[in-house]
């Protein structure tokens, strides 16, 4: 299976995360994908390869453009602004006042695109989002080319990140796009399955009211854990998208078994609703070490899940995600991928 990878993510590292009222190293970190490559290379997983130019065309489409335009200038715009460090969301609008105005100030503009204040952008952050959706893309031509599966190593991640507002690390929706591309390239009907411990409420958001896209997700109950207002059990899509959105949420300490049993109950849903190509939105933040959640597979199981997914026998498209366990990010991401190639 095929890595497509770029140097550039390192271009986004903000110099700390607003995280338990203090300002930490952040938990998204280049060193992530540094464990990842190794494990790569240790197994011979396959080529890694740059990709190409970003395409940003797809982007447009699915996203609001105007969010796309924010997340070029916003570095930029905050400095000129006179602002002291990197962009940080201060504050959101409340319940109901208005989302209808765009504010002119910057301040303001960040306050209405960000869903998250953990998240800051820097001088690099939209090339280094560009990049890791360019690694996707190029995954999508890939598997579009014929190959069974191929592995975007993504960073930053995106599954957090709605058409109009990023947040939990994430700008640009990875997952999602390529899902679009698909469809684009042909599929007549794509599922999106993720495996990250948090919901990804920018994924179900932008495919919510579709169903020609499906969303299945298995996370943290948000009742308990980020991103805490999507991912009920209840949210199971609108209008067309009626039936196309999957969420099994569980509580602190799950183990693989009921995880697993809910992956299987996942995986017969996306076969009878007719998959023909899947997205997998590959965070391993649910393994049991993970410093931000609260799941509890170990190492061996991120094989079997990789091989329950690899029985799907779809053309699969990895995109990164999460994972924060550092040290043990490379060797469960790998088994996800080396248990897909076994099935
Ligand atoms: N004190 C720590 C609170 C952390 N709150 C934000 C959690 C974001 C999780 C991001 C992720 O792992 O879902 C992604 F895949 F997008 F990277
Ligand atoms: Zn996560």
């Amino acid at each position: 299976m095929k890595t497509f990878f770029s140097e550039d993510h390192r271009l986004h590292f903000p110099q700390a995360e607003l995280s338990g009222g203090q300002f930490v190293t952040p938990y998204e970190r280049p060193s992530r994908v540094e464990y990842v490559l190794a494990r790569l290379k240790e197994r011979q997983v396959g080529e890694i390869v740059a990709p190409g130019v970003v395409d940003l065309e797809p982007a447009r489409k699915l996203l609001d453009p105007g969010f796309l335009a924010f997340l070029e200038t916003a570095y930029d715009d905050w400095k000129a602004a006179g602002q002291g460090g990197e962009v940080i969301a201060a504050g959101m609008p409340t319940r109901r006042q208005r989302h209808d105005r765009i504010p002119r100030n910057i301040d303001g503009k960040v306050e209405y695109y960000c869903h998250a204040s953990e998240t800051a952008i820097t001088g690099g952050t939209w090339r280094a989002a560009q990049a890791s959706l360019a690694c996707a893309q190029a995954a999508q031509a890939e598997v579009a080319a014929g190959a069974r599966a191929a592995f975007a190593l993504c960073r930053p991640p995106g599954h957090h990140a709605t058409s109009d507002q990023y947040g939990g690390y994430c700008f640009l929706n990875n997952a999602a796009i390529v899902a679009q591309m698909m469809r684009d390239g042909g599929a007549g009907r794509v599922a999106v399955l993720d495996v990250d411990f948090h919901h990804g409420n920018g994924t179900q958001d932008i495919f919510y009211h579709r169903g020609d896209v499906l969303f299945a997700s298995i996370h943290g109950d948000p009742l308990d854990s980020y991103p805490y207002f999507a991912g009920y059990a209840d949210e199971t899509g609108e209008g067309e998208g009626e039936g196309a959105n999957i969420n099994v949420p569980f509580g602190p300490g799950t183990p693989y078994g009921p995880w697993a049993e809910a992956l299987d109950g996942v995986i017969g849903r996306i076969k009878d609703w007719g998959a023909e190509a899947l997205v997998v939105s590959l965070g391993v933040d649910a393994y049991k070490d993970d410093p931000i959640s609260f799941f509890k597979l170990d190492s061996p199981d991120f094989l079997d899940m990789g091989r329950r997914i690899g029985r799907m026998g779809l053309p699969t498209v990895f995109c990164m995600e999460g994972g924060y366990a550092i040290e043990q990010v490379g060797v469960n991401t790998v088994n996800v991928l080396e248990g897909f190639e076994d099935a």
